[in-house]
């Protein structure tokens, strides 16, 4: 695939025809779980679950006999038999409830344990190798995170239901056609001076009757499948913007953009309303295809088997255990209309799950910016380097220059001109671009950016991020915070809480250089992190950085003219001319357009 190929993959390409490039299938979804270490319990769950089925179907069949002997009892006043036929019948519901309510337990932990299985290893393909950043990046998907909390439930709550039923439905259906086999008899059909005889016409009958069900309700209901597949999206939207709004509140305050917000939450919900009606008028559609015929199918049996009731060939509990029958089977065979809307949601979230598996699958362009990561490396090797945007369009050009260990070097340049997206680069996730990078390996580096990320959750937390909280003891908290300026919240170290609201801007980027002196990573690379710090206190941060961590190189973006005193190289960029400098050399040279 093209480069232009890849970044053009939009949403719906991915949704559709391009999957067929993918490894990922339908079939992926079952097998990865039932070869996994998890399949042998499950699947003695499973089987528990289809052999209780079977039972209930035996049950079922016990409870049709037990009907023909009930009112043949009645029919021929045998009443001293009543309270005998009473308890056996006690008896065998007892059971069949048992056994039915234990599967339904067993099928509730089936689908807890498929379901943790299947979102741990989603959160570990999507996290793995950056995909939750790259989908975001090159907007390959929407609601990925969606797709991980509501579809993973979804997608195993149906599959385990409807194959439960996929099982048990023929089982049943065959039971009760070999009792309506048995008792229907023969039929006359007397055409002027023709006879024919159509035996077990009743099995004949429910299959004729079932069979016309499942026509109309698949020419009423096809189109639920794609209204389904829109649902879930137009839904995932209408979350996703709430959450938007949530996290944005008080910006959106600030700007009194409230009325915007709602008009946009409007016509989102215009879409999701508009598309109900869809389902509502198809889901009436089938109903109208189920319910009616299911109102004549309670007489149905009764009618067909009178002439013979009247005719003396069969008792009235053998009327009663053919209309018994007759109802298991239609209403078993019922099952195929009535799962129509299970089977338009189930694919539904396999296609969105499919598409999520893809993206997480989809690599970075093939050719690409080339970051060399060397575990003993200790200079930042950068070659002539041409950042493009996710198209291939030219953003900046930037000249070779090295960084070698414990030297301060400042990017600089006028807004826009790629000193963010060189960060990136370094960082190894802005992979558009022509050219070659060295860097250290990964795990010496730290990158902060202007906005840090704060976690929700405890203050020692967030000093700690990425690493684990017990890296932060209490005396080094102490020192830190009184440090950064931030002793005031040493009280509240413990305290979870939303961090990143409470906390003003530039507490903020304190706690981010905080950050940098707990984990005491080699090498520093900082994109405007003092943006939002006073004249002092940016100061002050940079000061601690080199008394603290005299050795680490530092790789600073900034804008203010004080910073520059910090660093000791420098490299200017400005969309068309770029210029480098190391001490003693001048900077700011232009460079004649390539
Ligand atoms: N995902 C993207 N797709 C297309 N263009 C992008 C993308 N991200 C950034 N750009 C463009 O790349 C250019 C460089 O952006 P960058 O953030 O690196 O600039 P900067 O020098 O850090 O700017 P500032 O000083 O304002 O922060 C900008 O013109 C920006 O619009």
């Amino acid at each position: 695939m093209t480069q232009e190929a890849l970044h053009d993959l939009s949403y719906a390409e991915v949704e559709g025809s391009q999957r067929a490039h993918f490894r990922t299938s339908t079939w992926w979804l079952f097998k990865s779980y039932w070869t996994s270490r998890e399949a042998p319990v499950s699947a003695l769950l499973a089987a528990f679950i289809v052999g209780s089925g079977f039972v209930g179907v035996y049950f079922s069949l016990r409870v049709n006999q037990w009907t023909g002997k009930f009112y043949d009892a009645i029919g021929s006043g045998r009443f001293g038999t009543i309270p005998a036929l009473l308890t056996l019948f006690l008896g065998l519901i007892m059971v069949a409830a048992t056994l039915a309510i234990s599967a339904s337990v067993a099928a509730d932990v089936l689908k807890l344990r498929w379901r943790t299985w299947l979102t741990t290893t989603l959160i570990d393909q999507w996290t793995r190798s950056g995909a939750y950043f790259r989908i975001e990046r090159d907007k390959l998907l929407d609601n990925a995170d969606q797709r991980i909390s509501e579809d993973v439930k979804l997608f195993v709550d149906y599959t385990v239901t409807i194959t439960s039923h996929l099982i048990h439905v023929p089982v049943s259906a065959v039971t009760f056609s070999i009792v309506l086999w048995e008792l229907s008899g023969n039929y006359l059909l007397e055409l002027g001076h023709l006879a024919i005889t159509i035996p077990a016409y009743m099995l004949f009958a429910v299959y004729l009757y079932s069979g016309s069900t499942l026509l109309l309700t698949h020419l009423l209901g096809r189109s639920l499948i794609p209204v389904n597949i829109r649902q879930q999206k137009v839904e995932a939207d209408f979350r996703a913007l709430m959450v938007q709004i949530r996290e944005g509140a008080e910006q959106i305050a600030f700007y009194d953009g409230a009325s915007v917000e709602a008009s946009r939450l409007r016509s989102t919900f215009a879409s999701i309303r508009a598309n109900t009606w869809r389902i509502i008028r198809v889901t009436a559609q089938v109903m109208f295809g189920v319910q009616v015929p299911g109102q004549i199918s309670s007489i149905l049996p009764v009618l067909l088997v009178l002439p013979q009731l009247m005719a003396g060939t069969m008792t009235l509990g053998g009327m009663m255990r053919v209309s018994a029958a007759f109802g298991s089977v239609s209403s078993t065979l019922a099952y195929f209309p009535q799962a129509y809307q299970s089977f338009a949601a189930w694919r539904a979230v396999v296609r969105r799950l499919l598409a999520l598996l893809d993206a997480n699958e989809i690599k970075s362009p093939t050719f690409e910016l080339t970051v060399l990561q060397r575990p003993q490396q200790t200079t930042i090797e950068v070659g002539a380097l041409t950042l493009t945007d996710p198209h291939g369009n030219p953003l900046s050009r930037i000249p070779a220059f090295s960084v070698k260990h414990g030297a301060r070097c400042l990017i600089r340049g006028r807004s826009g001109s790629g000193k963010s997206t060189l960060l990136r680069a370094l960082a190894g996730i802005w992979p558009f671009g022509i050219g070659s990078i060295t860097v250290p390996a990964r795990t010496s580096m730290m990158f902060v950016p202007q906005k840090s990320y704060v976690p929700v959750g405890s203050l020692r937390q967030a000093l700690a991020y990425p690493g684990a909280e017990t890296d932060v003891s209490d005396a080094l908290a102490q020192d830190i915070l009184a440090a950064v300026g931030l002793a005031q919240f040493l009280p509240l170290l413990d305290q979870p809480d939303r961090w990143g609201g409470r906390l003003s801007g530039g507490e903020q980027q304190r706690l981010a250089f905080a950050r940098i002196l707990i984990a005491r990573p080699d090498h520093i690379f900082i994109d405007e992190a003092t943006s939002a710090l006073d004249d002092e206190s940016e100061q002050r941060m940079y000061s601690l950085l080199l008394e603290r961590l005299p050795h680490s190189t530092l790789i600073s973006v900034a804008h203010r003219k004080e910073v520059a005193a910090f660093h000791d190289q420098f490299v200017d960029l400005t969309p068309d001319v770029v210029a480098t400098s190391a001490p003693g050399a001048v900077s700011n040279q232009p460079k004649s357009k390539e």
